[in-house]
């Protein structure tokens, strides 16, 4: 559980007061840090404020980099629990209006360590949550711009979460595995050896994170996510973007043309599941935690098994299989996981299998679908 910061006492204040009036002075302190929701007023680097939000102490105020992306989106939602200004989103992106309405919002490029380390005072935060990164397909597209920002920044935000104390999740993957690496399964602790920008910067997080967890105390948390599938947000350009992609297009044209082979088998998970797994690995007291970095895991299938699969509700789908590029990195990454450590230390467990998945894919984009086409029909009519 989340134990809130205690306020010192103004040295200031206590000189000037008597015994008795000390006494009173920190009840009063009291009172008011232990009121559970503050108006808190955040000022930029000239000193004005920036605007003044209703913070609950009860809670973490979690900052959020790469916020607008796939699992950023989702995850701002599932901790608005928290409360609503607790939670910080932040991106390079201009943000959709209904992300602006639902809270602190703020532009902040993760190479820029200036402006996070204000954003980190102003905003009082307690957690980093870390998802600004280029995905493995895009990574390859262009190398520099990845080494600076999965690496690069990378070292921006381990400084400040040191700096400041503060607890960091930054998730790692599959991807960090290669062809050297067991695959079916693959342990936690193997030979690492990926042949990926994306996977070099990602074992490069995890042996960082590692590095400053031992050596300065920092609570650095990692979890090595599958593919992660889900209807609301579009992936950032993976590897295992085409398992979210066949669901569009089956009710789009009925037709998928697949970049990967049709026996291609890689873990994925539905992304109920894995933000699920954030929470509940973030709010795991630390004595429990065995490892900093952990796999999880939910189900693997391969192109052929998630059509059949999607057949269930588009019987005609076509699926033509044209292998490009990013087969290679796909068969140097894991078939299965073995996630037993997180099962064993945490308690990890998903919900979600193949036709789960489906299932939910389907309730939320048919209606989508069904509204766009008819509204086609209209305008031609
Ligand atoms: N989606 C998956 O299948 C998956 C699986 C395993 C791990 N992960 C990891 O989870 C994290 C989030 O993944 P995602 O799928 O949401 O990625 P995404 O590509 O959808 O989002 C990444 C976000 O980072 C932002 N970004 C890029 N450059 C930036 C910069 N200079 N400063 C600040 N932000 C910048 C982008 O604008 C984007 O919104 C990544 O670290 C990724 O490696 C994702
Ligand atoms: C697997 C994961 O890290 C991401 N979806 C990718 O394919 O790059």
């Amino acid at each position: 559980m989340f134990r809130s910061r205690v306020m010192s006492v103004p040295l200031g204040l206590l000189c000037r007061c008597k015994a008795r009036e000390v006494q009173r002075a920190s009840k009063i302190l009291r009172l008011v840090t232990a009121s559970p929701v503050q108006t808190v007023r955040h000022f930029n680097g000239v000193n004005e404020p920036h605007q003044q939000y209703e913070v609950s102490h009860a809670h973490p105020r979690v900052l959020i980099t790469g916020s607008l992306g796939q699992l950023g989106t989702g995850l701002a939602k599932v901790l608005s629990r928290y409360g609503r200004n607790n939670v910080i989103m932040s991106d390079i992106l201009k943000a959709p209006r209904q992300t602006q309405e639902s809270g602190p919002y703020l532009f902040a490029d993760i190479l820029d360590f200036k402006k996070l380390q204000d954003l980190i005072v102003s905003y009082n935060i307690d957690w980093i949550i870390h998802f600004s990164a280029l995905l493995s397909a895009v990574g390859e597209n262009n190398v520099p711009l990845a080494m600076r920002v999965n690496i690069e920044g990378l070292h921006n935000v381990l400084e400040l979460a040191k700096q400041y104390k503060l607890k960091i999740f930054v998730p790692s993957t599959i991807g960090a595995f290669g062809p050297d690496s067991p695959r079916n399964p693959t342990p936690d602790l193997c030979i690492q050896r990926p042949r990926t920008i994306y996977g070099v910067s990602k074992v490069h997080a995890e042996l960082m994170g590692e590095y400053y967890f031992y050596k300065f105390g920092l609570d650095f948390r990692s979890l090595r996510f599958p593919g992660v599938i889900s209807a609301d947000t579009h992936p950032g350009g993976g590897t295992t973007d085409y398992a979210v992609q066949i669901f569009h297009d089956a009710l789009k044209t009925g037709e998928f043309d697949c970049y990967l082979r049709e026996d291609t088998m890689l873990p994925m998970m539905y992304i109920d599941d894995c933000l699920r797994s954030i929470v509940e690995f973030m709010e795991t007291p630390s004595e429990r935690l065995t490892m900093r970095t952990y796999n999880v895991s939910a189900m693997s299938f391969t192109p052929a098994e998630i059509a059949d699969a999607v057949r269930k509700y588009v019987p005609n789908l076509a699926v033509t299989y044209k292998p490009d590029k990013r087969q290679s990195i796909a068969d140097s990454w894991p078939m299965r996981f073995d996630d037993s450590n997180a099962r064993r230390d945490w308690g990890w467990k998903h919900h979600m299998e193949i036709d789960d998945l489906c299932r939910a894919m389907f309730d939320y984009l048919t209606p989508i679908y069904k509204d766009t086409s008819n509204k086609m029909k209209e305008q031609v009519a």
